[in-house]
């Protein structure tokens, strides 16, 4: 009888929790092993099930993340983060296979693996490219707008929403768009920075909609501060290569108004369901400006599809099991 690897998802009740749960309570490759809703908090059973298991999912709140870590003692069992706690912390490996060539075999071999953020991932797939072929160079000073779905602020802010619309039916949202990390330093920057390897730390502002689920991670960049700036073919040529064996990083063809709805807005709905992420390069040459945007769905590759992703791949499992 072949043994199926055993999972344990921490925090399973929760947002991102619940939708790993249930991408891969439809596998038969693997067995899920759970907690008994009394003990959730339990650390004594918590600790006998992170230590008897193959790989340990945590999706929980950074401290309740810390906190299952030094609770592990078995030297076998894989653990990946879906919080924010160990995102550059040394001995973990970032969980983003397609960031640089040779990303996935780390992430094959490590123990401990750390889920990408949403907005980091959307960020690095449309930088990375271009710091790393040297289109940009990393003193380059970088802005970065996003646009998530209120599910991206978990059971929280997504209880503000559904109570706001029961009571509202019809009525005004209680917020229809609002920027917030307005004292800058937002959780997402030091992992944007660090894995971009841009020389300072980006200028990020986030905003949320009243839309559940999706997310556009906007990158302008004022080419006309460069003494030979790139045209906007190149920096999009130069992506697309980049990615050119990805299948869930897809660069969309350059300055493509059909993929714009009515040809105006680019919608920040459409990868919901998805773990892809897109990533789209507008430009005028004549002007010198350029817009990178990335369109993913914030709870799939910027949770709990990139947790598969990453599952599949720390199993020797192949990448794409459960998410096509
Ligand atoms: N929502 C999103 O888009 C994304 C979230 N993340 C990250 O995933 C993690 C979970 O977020 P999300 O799912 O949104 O959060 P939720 O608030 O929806 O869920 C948190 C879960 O953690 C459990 N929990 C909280 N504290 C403890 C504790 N001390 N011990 C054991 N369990 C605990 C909760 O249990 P209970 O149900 O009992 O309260 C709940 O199941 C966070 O680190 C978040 O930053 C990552 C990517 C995207
Ligand atoms: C809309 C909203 O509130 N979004 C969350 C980020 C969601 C996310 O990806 O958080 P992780 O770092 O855990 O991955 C925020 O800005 O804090």
């Amino acid at each position: 009888m072949i043994t199926k690897p055993k999972i344990f998802i921490d925090g399973e009740s929760g947002t991102t929790g619940l939708q790993i749960y249930s991408r891969l309570n439809q596998r038969d490759d693997i067995e899920l092993v759970s907690i008994e809703a009394s003990k959730r908090r339990d650390a004594t059973e918590r600790t006998k099930l992170i230590n008897a298991v193959d790989v340990v999912i945590l999706c929980l709140p950074d401290d309740a993340a810390r906190e299952a870590v030094s609770l592990v003692s078995s030297t076998t069992v894989k653990i990946l983060d879906a919080s924010s706690a160990h995102r550059t912390a040394n001995n973990w490996v970032y969980g983003f296979p397609e960031l640089n060539p040779g990303q996935r075999e780390k992430i094959a071999s490590a123990q401990f693996v750390s889920n990408p953020g949403c907005y980091p991932t959307g960020f690095l797939a449309c930088i990375r490219p271009l710091i790393a072929k040297g289109i940009l160079k990393s003193n380059f000073p970088i802005t970065v707008n996003a646009v998530s779905g209120y599910s991206g602020g978990g059971k929280n802010l997504i209880k503000q929403y559904h109570t706001f619309h029961e009571q509202e039916a019809g009525g005004e949202s209680l917020y229809p768009y609002g920027i917030y990390g307005l004292q800058f330093g937002h959780k997402h920057v030091k992992e944007m920075h660090h894995y971009s390897e841009l020389a300072s730390p980006p200028l990020f502002v986030p905003a949320v909609g009243d839309f559940e689920q999706g997310m556009l991670v906007q990158v302008p960049l004022p080419l006309g501060t460069l003494d030979n700036p790139p045209s906007g073919e190149v920096i999009h040529q130069v992506i697309t290569n980049y990615y050119q064996s990805e299948k869930f990083v897809q660069v969309a063809p350059y300055q493509d108004s059909t993929l714009l709805r009515d040809g105006i807005f680019l919608d920040a709905l459409i990868m919901n369901g998805t773990n892809i992420v897109q990533v789209f390069v507008f430009a005028n040459d004549t002007t010198k400006e350029a817009l990178l945007v990335a369109r993913l769905d914030n709870l799939g590759k910027g949770a709990s599809g990139a947790a598969i992703q990453n599952l599949n791949i720390m199993l020797g499992f192949p990448e794409e099991l459960g998410l096509l």
